[in-house]
């Protein structure tokens, strides 16, 4: 267990009659980073809320070893407490302005700690978000689409962003998109969700591949969900 942050073995959940997750198996190691592609509905998000721990209606062995930060598509602060505060939300023992400080400037938001939510755009709300589960300094980060509602552009800057701070912090680090060139250029390993179980996993090259050619790699994980058919491909 101690070089895995998660090991996971025949994993069930179901709703109803319906297991959406059946007998699922996952490792991920320390500080690796990985990526979960799945189709709408494969039940991506369920996965994270059980290794979140929001979910224990479960079958199966589900060990998580140590500190699990997650964020979500929407930031989720809390518009009555300014920036900083937000970021130190929860913390104790430590001096919170001086931690929120620190967060703040590794996602280059140093001159918002003030400001109140409300008056942040999106990509900043979604870097706040990263701050607020950086200071926990997680074993585990689960990041549930946490750029899907950003415009290109943004999404691009918060990659680079994320991959420092990963480079930096070393969590480990699960992270669900529907982005297949967000998941192959950011992750170790990039995992196929379907019908309940991982189907594939896929090696991006090694970094920095912001110039590799990953088309074929792209073609053969849009094999596995179900996109392009064999003959294609
Ligand atoms: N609380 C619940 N009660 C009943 N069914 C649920 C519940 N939560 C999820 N489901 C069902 O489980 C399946 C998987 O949902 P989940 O949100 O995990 O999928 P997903 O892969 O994250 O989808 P998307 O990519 O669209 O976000 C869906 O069919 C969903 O309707």
């Amino acid at each position: 267990m101690a070089q895995h942050v998660v090991r996971v073995r025949e994993l069930v959940r179901q709703f109803g009659t319906r297991k959406v997750l059946d007998n699922l198996d996952l490792d991920v190691r320390r500080g690796e980073f990985v990526a979960l592609l799945g189709r709408s509905g494969s039940g991506k998000s369920t996965l994270l809320r059980v290794l979140a721990g929001l979910d224990r209606e479960v079958s199966g062995d589900v060990r998580v070893d140590g500190t699990v930060s997650v964020a979500f598509q929407q930031p989720r602060l809390l518009p009555w407490r300014r920036v900083w505060r937000n970021v130190s939300l929860g913390l104790h023992g430590v001096d919170g302005r001086a931690v929120a400080d620190r967060a703040l400037a590794e996602v280059r938001l140093s001159e918002h700690a003030e400001a109140w939510p409300i008056t942040l755009s999106g990509g900043e709300a979604q870097r706040v978000s990263l701050a607020r589960a950086l200071v926990r300094e997680p074993d585990l980060l689960l990041l549930d689409e946490p750029f899907g509602a950003l415009d290109a552009l943004t999404r691009l800057a918060m990659h680079r962003l994320v991959e420092d701070l990963w480079q930096a912090h070393r969590p480990g680090v699960l992270l669900v998109t529907h982005d297949i060139d967000e998941a192959l250029q950011l992750a170790d390993r990039v995992l196929v969700l379907d019908e309940g179980r991982i189907r594939a996993e896929h090696l991006p090259p090694p970094r920095p591949r912001r110039h590799a050619d990953l088309t074929e790699l792209r073609d053969r994980v849009l094999v596995d969900l179900g996109v392009e058919n064999h003959e294609a491909a």
